[in-house]
């Protein structure tokens, strides 16, 4: 993808914010412009644990994308107040941010977003998601002039994140909405974060698709181990249950589960990575641990 405006365009780069609720596609989108999977996806809500940066270089410009932790549906009162202070705090800094909201459905919470958004002064890109799923296309039209109606935003976009449709013209306004900048990062950089913080979100990933609603809340990942050997790179993971009893439930009958969670988190990997991974893949039990520890952990850190 790039949108080449005239020659004399300088080039621009700044953040964009990518807020939504749980499930609306954020992952998908941000993967999308990137290029690459740095953000997981599943069709579970709350996938998003961490704020990324996925950092799209285009020839007119970069955009440094924060994909923000989706945001529950609670009380209306705690949700106002969640709402607030994830909007703010994704907020801060940002040149512009992008409200996702799925193809022909405007929420509350979508609603509580976009006056937050509204309020710090951020100019607002719609991106109406998911149209692929839309079966009827002519009630696009209606639903886009409900939602503008009486909300201002810098441009409205309809995208498939997931068929990569609609992303050029995206791209192209996003751009306008940054400050002329040289270039914040290099070309071919995706991500602030490690391979080693990847390869974890890619085995959290294969966990929650395989396990579903039954993968135990308190499960966390740790790359215990992410070496280099030759052209190859040897990674261990370790998958964190809380009980005894809940490592059949990751490991499956006869070890299948664990091993298609392996396989699956592999060729991730050697896709992300660019090379053959020989990954290996542990179930263990953290018995002992403090909260403090076991959150430190579930950000990659052991003493
Ligand atoms: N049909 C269709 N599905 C999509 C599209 N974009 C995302 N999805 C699916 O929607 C589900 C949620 O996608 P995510 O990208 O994880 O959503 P998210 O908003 O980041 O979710 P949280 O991490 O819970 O905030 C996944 O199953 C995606 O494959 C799209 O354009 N079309």
């Amino acid at each position: 993808m790039s949108p080449s405006d005239s020659t004399q365009a300088p080039f621009r780069a700044g953040t964009v914010a990518v807020l939504g609720r749980p499930n609306v596609g954020k992952s998908t989108l941000v993967n999308a412009l990137v290029g690459a999977k740095v953000s997981i996806v599943s069709p579970r809500p709350q996938t998003t644990r961490h704020r990324l940066l996925g950092i799209a270089s285009f020839d007119a410009g970069q955009l440094l994308l924060v994909d923000t932790p989706g945001i529950h549906r609670e009380q209306k009162r705690a949700m106002n107040r969640m709402m607030n202070r994830a909007a703010r705090g994704a907020v801060e800094g940002v040149d512009a941010a992008a409200l996702v909201i799925e193809a022909g459905r405007w929420t509350e919470e979508d609603g509580l977003a976009y006056s937050a958004l509204n309020a710090a002064g951020v100019p607002v890109a719609l991106v109406v998601n998911k149209v692929d799923k839309m079966a009827d296309k002519t009630e696009l039209l209606p639903f886009i002039a409900e939602v503008t109606r009486e909300r201002v935003f810098a441009s409205v976009h309809l995208v498939s994140a997931l068929k990569s449709k609609g992303l050029d013209v995206l791209v192209k306004d996003l751009l306008q909405l940054m400050p002329a900048s040289a270039p914040i990062y290099g070309e071919d950089e995706i991500t602030d974060r490690s391979e080693r913080f990847l390869a974890g979100e890619l085995v959290r990933e294969q966990l929650m698709l395989r396990l579903g609603e039954e993968l135990p809340y308190s499960t966390t990942v740790e790359i215990e181990r992410f070496e280099e050997d030759g052209e190859m790179l040897r990674i261990a993971a370790i998958v964190w249950v809380e009980r005894e009893g809940q490592k059949p439930i990751v490991i499956g009958k006869g070890g299948e589960r664990m091993k298609a969670i392996s396989t699956g988190a592999r060729i991730g990997m050697e896709k992300l990575f660019g090379r053959k991974v020989f990954l290996e893949t542990w179930c263990r039990v953290r018995e002992g641990w403090s909260d403090d520890e076991a959150a430190l952990r579930r950000f990659g850190y052991s003493d």
